[in-house]
């Protein structure tokens, strides 16, 4: 077993019977399905799922797992993703894939978010490895573009897999990925991209995580947030 599937199937038993569990999107957060629908059918586990993107609601059911539709849930009780980034605060980096919008839906709404990672993932900074992705209404691409360079943001439209087109978001949107100078911290730069009309979502997760699990040679690190 390696460290992914290690923390994927620390995180599935933390799963209580009963609970309606959010399911991320990524190679991390695919393995915690597995296993989580693996519990299900071996112990009897009794979930309900809910998806932040269609590739793991279908996995999800073709595994078995019950998966609610998004408008179905008014509460979740457990959301398990993966991370690009995470910071020693737990500020996390997502949206590397193009389903912010329902990531951050399902974090925001969760009693607990469990974050799952390799500690190739731990940084000093959000922004150390990997540019801020930023879903932007189509119409508002450059307006929006103008205000993030205005604070010394770099950067310009993702390109599609196929590098012939933009990439487009689950919803429609362009995505931003932009590069900020050191000195703006993921606190203030959280709050300058809430507060920018035309930017749909971002991928700082500011205060959001309550746990993150690190998979690093073997074992499993457990941090919790300070706040707690
Ligand atoms: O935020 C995400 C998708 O939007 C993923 O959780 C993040 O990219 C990590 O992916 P992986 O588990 O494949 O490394």
């Amino acid at each position: 077993m390696n460290d992914k599937e290690r923390i994927a199937q620390h995180a599935a038993n933390q799963v209580a019977d009963g609970m309606l569990v959010g399911l991320g999107t990524g190679s991390t957060a695919n393995c915690f399905i597995e296993e989580l629908a693996q519990r299900s059918r071996e112990q009897g586990l009794k979930v309900t799922t809910v998806s932040s993107s269609i590739a793991s609601a279908i996995k999800a059911q073709q595994l078995g797992l019950p998966v609610l539709g998004f408008d179905q849930v008014s509460h979740v009780d457990l959301y398990v993703d993966g991370a690009d980034e995470v910071s020693p605060e737990l500020t996390l980096l997502k949206g590397q894939g193009a389903d912010l919008v329902r990531e951050k839906l399902l974090a925001t709404a969760s009693k607990q978010f469990l974050v799952l990672v390799e500690s190739n993932k731990l940084v000093e900074r959000i922004g150390q490895h990997f540019a801020i992705p930023i879903e932007v209404m189509p119409f508002a691409w450059q307006l929006v573009k103008k205000q993030l360079e205005a604070i010394g943001g770099q950067g310009d439209l993702r390109q599609n897999a196929n590098k012939n087109g933009y990439a487009i978001s689950s919803h429609g949107s362009l995505i931003l990925d932009m590069r900020f100078a050191e000195h703006i911290d993921a606190e203030a730069l959280n709050d300058i991209l809430n507060s920018i009309p035309g930017i749909v979502e971002h991928g700082i997760f500011y205060a959001l995580a309550t746990t993150v699990l690190i998979g690093v040679n073997g074992q499993v690190q457990e941090r919790q947030a300070a706040n707690l």
